[in-house]
């Protein structure tokens, strides 16, 4: 912050100019969002808009919204899902996005939020305030000419197509109500509903896997480029939300998207970096995968509790010194076994700070990976090895909601 610079001055938007204020700054800030509807609102959850001003003039903004958030083991955790961040682009680099990101991290931790995540435009900025990828996705495309499921493949159940009108109240009690279970996934609050609905203006489809009632996924695609449908030679259609609980869901959902006859590829936009879809099709080739992006910046608002919270395989208890400016309750040595966490008073066997916790926590890296970038230090010969027989975890974390 420049010697002379006014203080920040931050506060919780209670009035409606002030909500509408912050997303208006949100939006100069991200420049190319897709336009919203001049009577807009419902969009952020009252209570939870921080803002941040300067010689009096709002200037910048940090949302969150109440979440929950599943860790290795299938607990749904407290959560705060941070979104809307935005400084004007005249008045960045002064401090100002700190200022409002270490307030916010501090509501948190007083709201009781174990953890914190949130999803990153660029990413050289949220390490510093204790945030590491937990996550991943990988973008894949399907050709679908090749594509051919094996015989092995079940049919999976009936799927129906939803009315564009009335789809998006059923995903979300279909979203809510199958419990998506997954590591890493998040609830989705009425809030980002909301937008999707608001975003979603080109022709779209949904379709629904299940008997009425008892639906267990759905699936939101559309055209690549509708302009020259009928005659384009490479028709590809995007899809932008799959959710599938259940087995028979995913391949319920995955052959209704085979079946287009008239389309040629198929583009996955989230998909768990794990995911088995190649192994569906005779010709593995039939799926590329075109890019593997960070998805959760995760960030351990209670260390303790994240820690408690989540399980964790046998084997040797580690003790981990963590290290947190932002948040110095946190400082301290931690020691985990299969069976419990405690805080210690002892000698630590590793190292490190509480962003790379984050890395590991959900079991997207391991602390072998983190040790060779030189992010944990090994104060006990074979520490590293013992931490990750205790924090392997089956599969992937995947999210699949992007905010
Ligand atoms: C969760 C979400 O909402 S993701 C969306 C985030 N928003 C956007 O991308 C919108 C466009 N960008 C912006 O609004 C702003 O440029 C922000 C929010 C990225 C940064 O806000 P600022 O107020 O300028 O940040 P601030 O001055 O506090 O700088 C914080 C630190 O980040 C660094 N920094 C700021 N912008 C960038 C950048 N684009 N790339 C790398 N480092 C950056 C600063 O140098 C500073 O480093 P230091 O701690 O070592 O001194």
């Amino acid at each position: 912050m420049p010697d002379n610079q006014a203080p920040i001055e931050l506060r919780v938007a209670t009035s409606l100019d002030d909500i509408r204020s912050a997303a208006a700054i949100f939006r100069s800030a991200m420049v190319g969002l897709p336009p919203l509807p001049p009577d807009a609102e419902d969009l952020s959850e009252p209570g939870r808009t921080l803002t941040a001003r300067l010689d009096g003039r709002l200037v910048g903004a940090a949302d969150s919204y109440t979440s929950g958030l599943v860790v290795p083991g299938g607990h749904r955790i407290p959560h705060a899902a941070v979104t809307h961040v935005g400084v004007l682009p005249t008045h960045t680099r002064r401090g100002v996005v700190s200022a409002l990101l270490r307030r916010q991290l501090g509501d948190i931790a007083a709201h009781g939020e174990a953890v914190a995540t949130l999803r990153a435009t660029q990413g050289g900025i949220y390490e510093r305030f204790g945030y590491g990828v937990a996550s991943s996705y990988a973008t894949v495309e399907v050709d679908r000419r090749r594509a051919r499921l094996r015989e092995s493949v079940p049919d999976g159940g009936p799927v129906r197509y939803l009315d564009t009108d009335e789809q998006w109240e059923q995903l979300a009690k279909i979203y809510d109500s199958t419990a998506v279970s997954w590591t890493g996934a998040i609830d989705r609050p009425s809030y980002w509903w909301r937008l999707q609905e608001l975003w979603t203006r080109d022709t779209s489809w949904t379709v629904v896997h299940g008997e009425p009632g008892a639906e267990d996924g759905f699936v939101r695609y559309r055209p690549l480029d509708s302009a020259g449908w009928p005659r384009n030679p490479q028709r590809a259609i995007v899809v932008d939300d799959w959710v599938a609980t259940t087995p028979a869901a995913y391949h319920g959902l995955l052959r209704h998207l085979l079946a287009h006859d008239i389309v040629d590829r198929i583009v996955f936009t989230f998909t768990p970096v794990d995911s088995p879809l190649r192994h569906m099709f005779i010709d593995e080739r039939a799926v590329t995968v075109t890019g593997i992006h960070d998805e959760t910046w995760l960030r351990l608002v209670d260390v303790h509790t994240a820690l408690a919270r989540r399980d964790y395989r046998q084997g040797d208890a580690v003790t981990l010194a963590i290290t947190d400016p932002i948040l110095p309750a946190n400082t301290g040595a931690y020691r985990i076994g299969p069976e419990a966490v405690s805080r210690v008073d002892a000698p630590a066997d590793l190292t490190t700070d509480v962003a790379t916790l984050a890395t590991i926590h959900l079991g997207g890296s391991t602390w072998r990976q983190l040790a060779l970038a030189g992010r944990v230090i090994e104060n006990r010969s074979g520490a590293i090895e013992d931490a990750d027989t205790l924090f392997t975890t089956g599969v992937q974390p995947f999210a699949g909601t992007y905010f």
